[in-house]
């Protein structure tokens, strides 16, 4: 389970932006989150991530209370959560080659034997052809780095995933292919999946259950 429990966090603890947030997501489950623009949801969800550090409460990640974040969160538990932003190009670190960007992961965590063929097997599944894998972020599209982005996501094979307005910049069909990729990957593995938008459309045709930001967190 990952479970967010009383939630409180912002970047100043003096006026909070999410306030006594409240929601629990069971494995296999995917959950999407709807919420005006600035209600807080991309802090939310980089609290969930192991990203952010909150003011109060408490992330219980498969039965374990997190008590640290960002570097200081426990390897275990930092590899577990698999996330992608909004906008691919603030998450890229601009000087490496797509395929550098996929194993970032691998290598952050020690993990070079197999590395080529796990990422081969990821850039085939997210479509990405072995011409676009040698180039650098700027030399390709936000779709086509958003392709990558996801690749990394979930290239340490999380149990749990955090896709946080993923495909906001994105035309109708690339959404499609990365909303297909994430379920995919959900089904072989049994992956948990909290997906943060503003569009209930999306969200309702892609997640077994919607909640409401008044519903998950106070003011
Ligand atoms: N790094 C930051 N420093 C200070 N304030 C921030 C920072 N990031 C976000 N905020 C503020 O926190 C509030 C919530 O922002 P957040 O990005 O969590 O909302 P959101 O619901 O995800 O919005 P959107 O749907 O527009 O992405 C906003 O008022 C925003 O201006």
């Amino acid at each position: 389970m990952l479970e967010l429990q009383g939630i409180t966090a912002g970047y100043d603890p003096r006026s909070p932006v999410v306030r006594d947030a409240h929601l629990t997501l069971r494995p296999g489950e995917a959950l999407g989150l709807l919420g005006p623009s600035g209600c807080g949801k991309s802090t939310l969800a980089r609290v969930a991530a192991l990203l952010h550090r909150p003011d109060r409460g408490t992330v219980v990640l498969d039965g374990s209370p997190v008590t640290g974040f960002r570097h200081r969160a426990p390897r275990s538990l930092r590899t577990a959560v698999g996330v992608v932003f909004q906008q691919p190009r603030l998450s890229a670190d601009p000087r490496l080659s797509l395929r550098d960007l996929v194993a970032e992961p691998l290598r952050a965590t020690g993990r070079r034997h197999g590395a080529d063929a796990a990422v081969a097997g990821l850039a085939e599944r997210v479509g990405l052809g072995a011409d676009l894998l040698v180039r650098r972020p700027h030399e390709v599209s936000d779709g086509q780095l958003q392709r990558a982005c996801l690749a990394r996501a979930l290239v340490l094979r999380p149990r749990w995933l955090v896709c946080d307005e993923m495909t906001a910049m994105l035309d109708a069909s690339t959404t499609a292919a990365l909303v297909s990729v994430v379920e995919e990957y959900r089904r072989e593995t049994g992956a948990g999946l909290l997906a943060v938008g503003h569009d209930p459309v999306l969200l309702r045709r892609w997640c077994g259950r919607t909640a409401d930001w008044s519903d998950v967190a106070r003011g």
